[in-house]
């Protein structure tokens, strides 16, 4: 707002007016920052017999509003892990970001649309549920594990959720994670309203909670038939990984533990390829509030994705030659609604 510009809000029926100052600074010295000496400031201006409850509830209401917008207006951050030797020096951080610039939204992902609203529904209760964990004596944190075939929308759900939620997302790479300690440094870094995201979890710990790269978990079958040379550097490298754990357990024991003591929202998200090799301990109620399985689409998501291919077909249509295409073509469908 300019420097005398006024703007009107209401209340509760009540009017009220705003009204930016500023002012000069009195003293007449020098100075090389003549904009840290100018004072601006908004007056609020009400009828007399309304000023209690503007005081009591109005003031309040406008903090909490802007808030909220600050919130909303914020440039969102994706985070990666850097590995502990660049922690440390004068530019070393624990984690790395990017400005967040994910697309998918609920309305793009391919998804019944039950499961959809089900969803949000959560997410919003989670959101206002501050008082409730206070009152339960629980973190204010909730666990989701996506689990499902590969290429099946759990990375785009998650992007989506974050969209939705207006929060960071937090991508921890457990493979470059040493141990416990490690990971609990990284953990208490990590701020409220965020996402905090272990993919493929099956391949970073296994059931014992060792490490193990994803990258040579799949190559492990390929190595068995390869040369004297090659076997004896991967028996080196798991002698290695052996040495730098990060346990299940630590894991576990943080999520539930670490966020207990910090105040502030927090969501866990897990996706994994294979649910069925999971310690049922990670998955137990409690610590993955949610389970969601991420499929080949149904019949419902199938035509959701075509429509919105045909709206991207209409405009390039429209751009090429002026007219619309309105027919979709048809597909084929089994009967239980995968395709
Ligand atoms: N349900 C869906 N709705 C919209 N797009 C989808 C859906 N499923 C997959 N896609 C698209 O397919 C691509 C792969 O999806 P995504 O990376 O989210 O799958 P994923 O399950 O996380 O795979 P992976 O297990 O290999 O990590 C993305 O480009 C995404 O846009």
């Amino acid at each position: 707002m300019d420097h005398h510009e006024e703007v009107t809000d209401d209340f509760q029926g009540i009017k009220v007016w705003w009204t930016s100052i500023k002012k000069d600074p009195q003293t007449k010295s020098f100075s090389f920052y003549p904009e840290l000496d100018e004072r601006r400031f908004f007056k609020l201006t009400v009828h007399r017999r309304y000023r209690d409850i503007i005081i009591k509830s109005y003031i309040d209401h406008v903090i909490k509003e802007g808030k909220a917008t600050a919130v909303k207006n914020r440039q969102r951050k994706l985070y990666t892990n850097n590995a502990s030797k660049d922690w440390h020096g004068w530019r070393g951080t624990k984690w790395s970001h990017v400005v967040f610039e994910h697309p998918a939204t609920f309305n793009s992902l391919a998804m019944a649309t039950k499961l959809k609203e089900l969803i949000k529904n959560d997410l919003i209760k989670f959101t206002k549920g501050k008082d409730y964990y206070a009152k339960i004596g629980k973190a204010w944190k909730r666990g989701y594990l996506l689990y499902g075939p590969p290429g099946t929308g759990k990375s785009t759900m998650i992007a989506a959720m974050a969209n939705f939620l207006n929060y960071d997302v937090y991508d921890l790479e457990l493979t470059t994670v040493k141990d416990n300690s490690e990971l609990r440094k990284l953990l208490i870094e990590t701020t409220s309203k965020s996402i905090i995201v272990i993919e493929d979890i099956d391949c970073s710990l296994d059931l014992t909670g060792q490490r193990k790269p994803k990258k040579e978990k799949d190559d492990d079958e390929k190595d068995e038939n390869k040369d004297p040379v090659s076997k004896k550097k991967k028996e080196l490298e798991e002698e290695a990984s052996k040495s730098s754990k990060v346990t299940l357990s630590g894991l576990l024991n943080f999520i539930d533990g670490i966020w207990s003591a910090c105040s502030g929202e927090r969501i866990i998200v897990f996706t994994t390829n294979y649910v069925e090799k999971l310690d049922p301990a990670l998955i137990r109620r409690g610590r993955m509030d949610r389970r969601i399985e991420m499929s080949y689409c149904c019949f419902e998501a199938f035509k959701k994705e075509k429509e919105q291919d045909s709206n991207k077909k209409d405009e390039k249509d429209k751009e090429a030659n002026g007219v619309s295409v309105k027919e979709i073509k048809e597909n084929g469908f089994t009967e239980n609604g995968k395709v």
